[in-house]
């Protein structure tokens, strides 16, 4: 640890402003990506960022070499031109060993550092990486005079950024969440798959052979890869009160598999994904929201024990002070939406 717990609230630089004591709690259901380079996508920036909860410049992968300078000027010109309501807006920038990170912060916080409200940094491998970015930003708060503290994201996708993330987690205030990188961490790992994210055919296990008929065939399942890493995340971050989010699902036409992969990171506690492309948008939506009928059953049992103690039975089934926070979790994030979505508070009939 770099700074004593007395000292982790206050600014990391003379006139940059106060760190933020707890991370806005926000729809966040998806996080959609697009290249600021590329004018097709730029275009459909202001009507996309009305269907979104965050909007996410892209400065990094996916962004060719070439246009890397163009990306950055490109969201520039976007963050004083495009106004995002209460729409999110995020960039990721380049890695920290890359030779336009610098340039990246420098030139988003001096023009855009008002307007963006998170950062998302890639490869990152411990919690000195995040010490490094958080003093840097808070230099370049101070000069540039931002009013309030950037936001860092970090995506765990290096096999060390893995065995470090309770401590990337609890690094700096600054940490509003983390994010799965499936492709990189697969690469890193040297996993021998070649996608971005969901299953693969061959990660099974297989049911015993039947001693009756040892020639039947024996049915597989097919495993979920990424559930170490999503629950490890998951509880870094929840146990300091940032925000888990699964990353990129590749296989933009597999609208099926992208629903089972996002809704696997939904129930084990993530508030949201990436959307790659607009067809992936509306699936974000629907898995990250709660059903309407879990809010119709969380509801009876909040009401059925309005102080949360005691047991009851409904239809069936125990519920005690621990369904009962389950139930408020489900409540709270369907009154959270429903205070951003007029379809969905329609839906929950709020
Ligand atoms: C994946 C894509 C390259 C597909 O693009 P395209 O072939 O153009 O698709 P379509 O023809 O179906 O597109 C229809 C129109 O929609 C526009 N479009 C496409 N994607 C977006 C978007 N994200 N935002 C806004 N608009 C979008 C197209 O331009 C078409 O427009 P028009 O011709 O006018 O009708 C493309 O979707 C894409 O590049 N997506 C983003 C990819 C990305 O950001 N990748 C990086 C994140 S994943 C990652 O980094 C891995 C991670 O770090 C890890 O390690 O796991
Ligand atoms: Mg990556």
């Amino acid at each position: 640890m770099l700074r004593s717990p007395r000292d982790f609230f206050k600014p990391k630089v003379v006139g940059a402003p106060e760190p933020l004591r707890e991370i806005p709690v926000l729809p966040s259901r998806m996080i959609h990506f697009f290249d600021p380079s590329n004018p097709k996508m730029a275009v459909k920036v202001p009507d996309i960022a009305k269907t979104v909860d965050i909007m996410l410049g892209n400065l990094e992968d996916a962004v060719p070499i070439d246009r890397k300078e163009a990306a950055r000027e490109g969201l520039v010109q976007i963050g004083k031109n495009v106004d995002f309501g209460n729409t999110q807006f995020w960039t990721r920038v380049n890695s920290l060993d890359s030779p336009w990170f610098l340039d990246d912060l420098i030139r988003l916080v001096g023009e855009i550092g008002d307007k963006l409200d998170v950062i998302m940094l890639p490869k990152i491998q411990g919690a000195w990486d995040i010490h490094f970015a958080d003093q840097l930003l808070a230099q370049l708060e101070a000069k540039y005079g931002v009013k309030k503290p950037l936001m860092i994201h970090a995506i765990l996708e290096t096999a060390l950024g893995v065995a470090n993330v309770d401590e990337i987690a609890n690094a700096s205030p600054r940490m509003q969440g983390m994010s799965l990188g499936p492709a990189d961490l697969a690469a890193s790992r040297r996993m021998k798959t070649t996608r971005v994210g969901g299953g693969h055919p061959d990660y099974v296990v297989r049911t015993d052979p039947d001693p009756a008929n040892p020639e039947a065939p024996r049915p597989t399942a097919q495993q979920d890869l990424w559930h170490y890493t999503m629950a490890k995340m998951v509880d870094a971050c929840a146990s300091v009160g940032a925000l888990p989010f699964y990353g990129p699902f590749g296989d933009i036409a597999d609208l099926t598999a992208c629903e089972d992969q996002f809704r696997n990171a939904y129930l084990m506690g993530c508030v949201g994904a990436w959307s790659l492309h607009p067809n992936q948008i509306a699936i974000a939506k629907r898995v990250f929201s709660p059903k309407a009928d879990e809010v119709a059953w969380a509801k009876r049992v909040v009401e059925a024990m309005p102080d949360g103690s005691g047991a009851v039975m409904i239809d069936g089934k125990m519920q005690d002070d621990a369904t009962w926070k389950q139930c408020k979790v489900v409540l709270n994030l369907a009154q959270l939406i429903a205070s951003r979505d007029a379809e969905y508070k329609a839906l929950y009939g709020f």
